[in-house]
C-alpha cells in the first residue's frame, strides 16, 4: 500500500497499465475490455482495476487532472509496485484542421508550460519524450487493428481555461498538434525511473472549429484508443 494507492500487493497492480485522467473512463475499461477485473483502488475515488487482456494481466488506473496529480500516481505506481510500462490514454484539444475531432493523437514529445521539471534539477531545458520501444509496439498494433494515428510533439498545460486569447496559436505555429494536461510529467518520472511511457489521446476538443465531445463521450466512447492502448500492453 502506498500513500494514494492501497493495493494490498505489488502483485495486484500489472507490469503495464493504462491511465486515463478519468477514474470512471478506468471503470469502463475494466468493464468492458478487461476479464475479470477486480478493483484494487478507490482512495480519493481513483479507481484502479487489474484484470486480463488476452490473457495478459493489464491495470488501469485514472490519474486526476494535471502535472501534479499525474505525477503522484504514476511515482507511486513505479516506485512502489514496479510497474514497467506506462500507457496515458486522455483526451486533448487539437491546433490544426488536419487532426480532426476523435482522431489519435500520440505524443512523440511533450513541450509544457509547467515547472515540474524543476524537481529533476537538471542544467538546461529538458525534452519530455516517449519510450521508443512502446511507440513502435503501438504503431504494430494500429496496422493489426487498421486503427490509424497521427504522432508528434503535444504540449502539456497546466491551465485548462486560459484567459489570454489565442494564446495556443505560437504552440500551433511550433507543430505542436495537440494541448493535454499530464504526458510530460508522465515521461519525465518514467525517464527518471528508467520505465517506458508513452501517451494516447483522442481529440475531444478542436481549437479551430470549435467542436467539443460531450463528457459521457469523453468517458466511454473513445474506444479505438483503448483497444490501440490495450493492444500495446500486453505486445
Ligand atoms: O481526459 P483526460 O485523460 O483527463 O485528459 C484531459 O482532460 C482533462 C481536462 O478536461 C485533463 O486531464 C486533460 O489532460
Ligand atoms: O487539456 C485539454 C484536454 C482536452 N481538451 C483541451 O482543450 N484541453
Amino acid at each position: 500500500m502506498s500513500t494514494h494507492i492501497n493495493a494490498a500487493s505489488k502483485n495486484d497492480i500489472a507490469p503495464s497499465i493504462l491511465l486515463p485522467g478519468d477514474p470512471l473512463r478506468a471503470k469502463f475499461i475494466a468493464e468492458n475490455f478487461l476479464n475479470n477485473p477486480k478493483c484494487y483502488n478507490e482512495i480519493r475515488g481513483m479507481l484502479g482495476y487489474t484484470g486480463t487482456y488476452k490473457g495478459v494481466p493489464v491495470s488501469v488506473q485514472g490519474t486526476g487532472m494535471g502535472m501534479p496529480s499525474m505525477g503522484i500516481y504514476s511515482w507511486e505506481l513505479i516506485t512502489e509496485y514496479r510497474v514497467e510500462n506506462l500507457i496515458r490514454i486522455g483526451t486533448a484539444g487539437s491546433f490544426h484542421e488536419n487532426v480532426k475531432i476523435k482522431d489519435i493523437v500520440v505524443g512523440m514529445a511533450a513541450s509544457t508550460d509547467s515547472n515540474y521539471i524543476h524537481a529533476f534539477d537538471v542544467p538546461g531545458s529538458y525534452s519530455p519524450c516517449a519510450s521508443f520501444e512502446l511507440l513502435s509496439k503501438l504503431s504494430q498494433s494500429s496496422e493489426n487493428l487498421k486503427i490509424p494515428f497521427k504522432a508528434g510533439n503535444i504540449v502539456s498545460c497546466d491551465v485548462f481555461y486560459e484567459l489570454k486569447e489565442n494564446w495556443w496559436k505560437k504552440w500551433a505555429s511550433m507543430g505542436i498538434m495537440a494541448v493535454e494536461m499530464e504526458a510530460a510529467a508522465l515521461y519525465m518520472n518514467a525517464a527518471y525511473n528508467n520505465v517506458n511511457a508513452l501517451a494516447i489521446m483522442t481529440i475531444s476538443d478542436h481549437f479551430v472549429t470549435g467542436e467539443k465531445a460531450t463528457a459521457k463521450e469523453r468517458e466511454t466512447s473513445f474506444t479505438d484508443m483503448m483497444k490501440l492502448a490495450l493492444e500495446t500492453a500486453i505486445k
